[in-house]
């Protein structure tokens, strides 16, 4: 066979990727190289070249890491300039040894024009070049003519691989898209690092992918300051962070924290969802007085009478007396609960000594106020009473004791009905929802860190990170460490592996005390409670932040609450607000069946716009009974596509038995499924769905809007039928 033109390019640009494989070996056995001689160094042990070597070894692991992840899709793209260069373009920088540019990071400036040019502003580029490879071999190209008479001697191939590679099946878990990021996204992924980055637009925008790679560009472009551990992304759930949890990876960005609000508080996690009623209450911005009140509510079981004898008189405060004492101290004390207790010591005594003086202890035997402190003080009586007075409380403690009515009922005050009082109350019986997580962590700002005994200094220095042996790498000190710390230390035999041990010691220390983030990403923000969003102000007080959210998929009701806490959260840093217009996930076929859900749920939206028809048109069923329905489609859609089917119920839906189809087919209800993408999806009882809350149609439409290719809907209302399929 003659090779047609693309072949003899595709032949061509092998002879270049394999040029660049080839040094990206290279490049990867000197940084093995390097990692060996920094762990032989540590070996010798010699103490001089400590600092060095540590550098040296950090630097050299998170280069090897880096090149790792690159060995899929090392190169992707190519730019010829109307001056006659050639800019190829990937997912790491690679140089020959003389330190010429072979392929530049998809980050770094000059790969901007790779997503920016456009034949009407196209910045210098004649041609823009997608190399598809499989491994390391070059599969396909694509090429745009930016300029098309600039330069005669390139040529023009390709026939719409990009909108090949949207069409491509899906395994269960988000891709990275470096390779066909679009203009309008790279703007947001790109976007100044110095303030709040908004964005927003329909279902398959590729909103969560761009906030994504705005992360690794974040990280790339500014390392010092949101390197390690500065970056918190929050997604809805679980399932939500696992579905996204190898784009950043496979970027080569491994140093960000992915958190759900449902596992954000250390030793907390959500295990249930709250109906739409008790969602309401328990996210209103109300329940930071609640707690407030509920945590200056005597605890459970503290003792309503203190008692002691001093000089023969019999000296008492009741309850009344007790509860005074106990306000005054709350006065003073928030955001400090648990280490008021010296303060409670202190307006204990005072009350006792007025009460001393009350009852005529002065008559009977001259004393003055400093003895009747000191004796009464280190009393054991004394000492008791007030570890049950003033006990140390977690954050789970002050919402168990809720679960009590009447305790229920001091803190809400008249806030709460009668029904609301006795729901809640029952809520908190139960297991930990999403909305709790919220509330555990305002209990713990309002409690404060927890008291405990302070290290002592020598055991400070022994545990810095730069003290090894004994001896402070830095200073040259002497350290004498204590016996049981040593072994530990010795093994320890980088700066990186002492660093995160120091750290991980840091973390047991502080766990009252929730971690800061220098970014903070926020998925699926339309869905946060004002109380979800003061839990991540308190993780961000400093953060700059990528706030990603479509009002039209909205579960939470009261937008403007939302918005306040919002706003409050993200403090007065300059907003970049931006919208996606394009939907890269739906068939057009599918998005018209969203598009009339949306007309419904919030009329005044317009839709984003589809891209790709599949030819296959939504099947929209209606049925007298689901019977074996939900079954049948679901092994029809597995047949029909070769990657992911979700079946997506209504909310508190039996789910039905689906014996003998493969795990690629993956049952889920609807608020479950926000965020999620499948190849197929069967929507069952959409009138549920939309009914469930106030909400529901939004619910809904995120349903109509997770497939990529093939979309069943089955329903028992005939009015839904003629709805969704546009007859009604
Ligand atoms: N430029 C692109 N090139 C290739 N695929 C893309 C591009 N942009 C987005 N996608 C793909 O489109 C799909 C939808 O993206 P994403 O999930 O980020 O959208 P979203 O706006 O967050 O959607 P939702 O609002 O439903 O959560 C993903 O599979 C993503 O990989």
């Amino acid at each position: 066979m003659v090779p047609t033109v693309k072949d003899e390019q595709i032949a061509a640009e092998q002879a270049r990727v394999d040029e660049a494989y080839a040094r990206l070996e290279e490049m990867r056995a000197a940084a093995r190289r390097m990692l060996e001689e920094g762990y032989r160094q540590a070996q010798a042990g010699t103490k001089g070249s400590l600092v060095d070597r540590d550098a040296m070894v950090h630097q050299a692991a998170v280069r090897s890491r880096a090149l790792d992840v690159a060995e899929e899709g090392l190169v992707f793209g190519r730019l010829d300039l109307v001056g006659g260069e050639t800019l190829y373009v990937g997912r790491v920088g690679v140089r020959t040894s003389e330190h010429d540019s072979l392929v530049i990071d998809w980050r770094a400036p000059a790969a901007e024009a790779f997503y920016r040019a456009t034949p009407e502003d196209p910045r210098g580029v004649v041609r823009r070049r997608v190399l598809h490879c499989r491994g390391r071999k070059v599969v396909d190209l694509e090429d745009d003519l930016l300029i098309p008479d600039a330069r005669p001697d390139l040529t023009s191939v390709g026939d719409g691989a990009f909108l090949a590679s949207l069409a491509r099946s899906r395994e269960g878990v988000m891709r990275d898209i470096v390779a066909t990021i679009q203009r309008e996204q790279d703007e947001v992924i790109r976007a100044a690092a110095d303030g709040t980055v908004i964005v927003q637009g329909g279902p398959g925008t590729g909103k969560t992918a761009v906030a994504l790679h705005r992360v690794a560009y974040l990280l790339f472009r500014h390392r010092r300051r949101f390197g390690s551990r500065g970056v918190l992304i929050v997604g809805p759930n679980p399932r939500f962070t696992a579905y996204i949890e190898r784009v950043l990876p496979s970027l080569g960005e491994g140093g960000a924290t992915l958190r759900s609000l449902g596992d954000l508080v250390p030793g907390m996690e959500a295990a249930a969802h709250d109906t739409p009623d008790l969602a309401r209450l328990k996210g209103a911005p109300t329940m930071t007085r609640l707690l407030r009140r509920a945590v200056q509510d005597a605890p459970p079981g503290s003792p309503d009478e203190l008692r002691t004898v001093y000089r023969g008189v019999v000296v008492a405060l009741d309850r009344d007396a007790l509860d005074r004492v106990r306000r005054e101290v709350h006065r003073s004390a928030h955001g400090a609960v648990n280490n008021a207790y010296p303060r409670a010591a202190d307006l204990l005594l005072a009350a006792l000594w007025e009460r001393f003086l009350e009852v005529g202890g002065l008559d009977d035997a001259p004393t003055t106020r400093k003895a009747f402190t000191e004796r009464v003080r280190d009393e054991r009586r004394f000492v008791e009473f007030l570890r049950a007075w003033w006990p140390v409380r977690r954050p789970a403690d002050v919402l168990r004791s809720l679960a009590d009515e009447d305790r229920l009922r001091r803190a809400a005050g008249r806030t709460l009905t009668d029904r609301q009082v006795k729901s809640l109350a029952e809520s908190w019986q139960g297991p930990w929802s999403y909305l709790d997580i919220a509330l555990l962590d305002e209990a713990g700002a309002i409690l404060g860190p927890r008291p405990r005994p302070a290290r002592s200094a020598r055991k400070r220095k022994a545990e810095d990170p730069f003290v090894i042996d004994g001896v402070n790498v830095f200073t040259g000190e002497q350290v004498e460490t204590e016996d049981d710390d040593e072994p530990t230390l010795r093994e320890l035999t980088t700066y990186v592996e002492r660093r995160e041990q120091a750290m991980r010691r840091d973390d047991e220390d502080d766990e009252d005390l929730p971690v800061e983030y220098a970014h903070i990403v926020v998925d699926e923000a339309q869905d946060l409670s004002p109380m979800q969003w003061r839990m991540l102000g308190r993780r961000g007080r400093q953060a700059t932040w990528t706030i990603v959210a479509d009002p039209a998929q909205s579960a939470w009701e009261d937008s403007a609450a939302a918005g306040k806490a919002m706003d409050t959260a993200l403090g007065r840093r300059p907003r970049h607000a931006f919208e996606l217009t394009t939907n890269y996930r739906n068939s057009t076929e599918i998005a018209e069946v969203a598009a009339r859900v949306l007309a419904r749920a919030v009329p005044e939206a317009r839709p984003a716009r589809a891209v790709r028809a599949s030819g296959h048109h939504p099947l929209i069923r209606h049925v007298p009974a689901l019977d074996g329905h939900v079954r049948a489609e679901a092994a029809a859609l597995a047949d029909a596509v070769e990657g992911t089917v979700g079946v997506i119920l209504p909310v508190g839906h039996a789910a039905p038995p689906l014996p003998g189809l493969p795990d690629r087919v993956q049952i889920l209800d609807a608020l479950e499924a926000k965020g999620l993408e499948f190849d197929a999806a069967l929507i069952v009882e959409p009138g549920e769905i939309a009914d469930y809350s106030r909400m529901g149609l939004r619910t809904l439409y995120v349903a109509v809007s997770r497939a990529t290719q093939r979309l069943t809907v089955l329903t028992t209302a005939p009015a839904w039928q003629a709805l969704l399929s546009g007859t009604g």
